[in-house]
């Protein structure tokens, strides 16, 4: 019955959610984890070779998972699950290269934008080459306890579409709800998964991109919870400004992209409409510590390359200024905390 194993590399937070999801909705489908580590054989036997998904205090641990070293992986792959953070996308698929073509399909379940499009054009830089590329939005929130374990924090659900790069064509599969990895996803009770026109994934997305390019890195420099952005007087002075440059770098974009895509809806990227999206998520998610205030604290690499530059490169492309993000950019980078008297200061406002 299930004639293409999945296969999942990053088996963190999101990557352990999906594998636990599928493997308990479709208890015969084949599903391979891949190592990057070979300490992750030795954790996988230590967890009992099981993926255990703790919700709402109640644990479940799911087994019948497959496993290989990536280096010593052999045969196609025909559909992939890349659960890695974005700045590790590259470095996790390269390997894989070899055992990926055009008829498989790759889902990148991450925040920001971006990592496609480095796939596409440092792993896959001949068409004829390239996967079926899926995106996936996820609005669940979700953390490790243990190599093999986490808890499912926050549910909500998870958007999936085809995407194509902006350097490469049109997708190649015009709707996700044809592709069996979307299909057998969307089955998954837990995951609560719409499958969506790559028109509006992209509208989603970006909306996405614009929560994040917001919250993440106001939480983080500022060192507060995500409620708290809106609620103080200094920070909500920097949110205004902020959302003006991010609407005028998206209805850019989607000036171009609208060439192709006329079912965008038109005025939601508009600095009022967005602003209130913004803060509505803000509102839902007050008391979540952002994930780049979290990287921020616990001295990781942040996902900003992905967000805020990401807004800035292509604003640079469309000649907008962007200078609020750039100094956000370099704050993040630099890990640099900043109190309210110092707003004006250093933001110039
Ligand atoms: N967690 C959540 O609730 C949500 C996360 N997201 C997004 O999803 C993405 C994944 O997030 P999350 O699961 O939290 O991240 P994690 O850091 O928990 O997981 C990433 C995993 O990728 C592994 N990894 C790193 N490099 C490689 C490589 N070269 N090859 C294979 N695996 C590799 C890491 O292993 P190692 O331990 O070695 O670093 C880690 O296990 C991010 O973009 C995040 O923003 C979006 C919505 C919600
Ligand atoms: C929506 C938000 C801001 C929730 O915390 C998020 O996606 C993140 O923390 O990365």
């Amino acid at each position: 019955m299930y004639q293409s194993p999945i296969h999942v590399i990053g088996i963190g937070s999101l990557g352990k959610l999906f594998a636990h999801s599928l493997r308990k909705c479709h208890p015969e489908l084949p599903i391979t984890l891949l190592f990057h580590r070979q300490s992750l054989v030795d954790d996988w036997d230590k967890a009992g070779r099981c993926i255990e998904v703790v919700r709402d205090g109640k644990s479940d641990r799911q087994s019948g998972f497959n496993y290989e070293y990536v280096q010593q992986g052999r045969g196609e792959i025909r559909n992939l699950i890349c659960a890695t953070k974005t700045y590790g996308t590259v470095d996790a698929i390269r390997p894989l290269k070899e055992r990926l073509g055009p008829s498989s399909t790759v889902l990148f379940v991450q925040n920001g934008i971006g990592t496609i499009d480095e796939v596409t054009s440092q792993v896959f830089s001949q068409p004829s080459s390239r996967p079926n590329f899926l995106a996936g939005i996820v609005n669940h929130g979700v953390y490790a306890t243990s190599p093999f374990s986490c808890v499912f924090a926050s549910p909500y659900n998870v958007v999936i579409g085809s995407v194509s790069s902006s350097t490469s064509e049109s997708p190649k599969s015009k709707v996700a709800n044809t592709n069996p990895l979307a299909l057998w996803l969307s089955d998954c009770p837990n995951l609560s998964t719409e499958l969506v026109s790559p028109e509006k994934l992209l509208h989603i997305q970006l909306m996405k991109l614009s929560v994040n390019a917001v919250i993440n890195p106001l939480s983080a420099i500022f060192d507060v919870l995500n409620g708290e952005v809106f609620r103080r007087t200094p920070i909500r002075a920097i949110v205004r400004p902020l959302i003006a440059e991010i609407s005028a770098v998206i209805e850019a974009m989607l000036r171009l992209k609208c060439l192709h895509a006329d079912s965008i809806v038109a005025g939601t990227f508009a600095p009022k409409n967005l602003e209130n999206y913004v803060s509505e998520v803000g509102a839902k998610a007050a008391k979540n510590s952002s994930s780049m205030r979290q990287d921020m604290r616990a001295g990781r690499r942040t996902e900003i390359d992905y967000i805020n530059a990401y807004i800035v490169k292509q604003g640079r492309n469309f000649g907008i200024e962007c200078p609020l993000n750039e100094t956000l950019v370099r704050l993040v980078k630099e890990k640099r905390l900043v109190t309210d008297s110092q707003v004006s200061g250093v933001f110039g406002i």
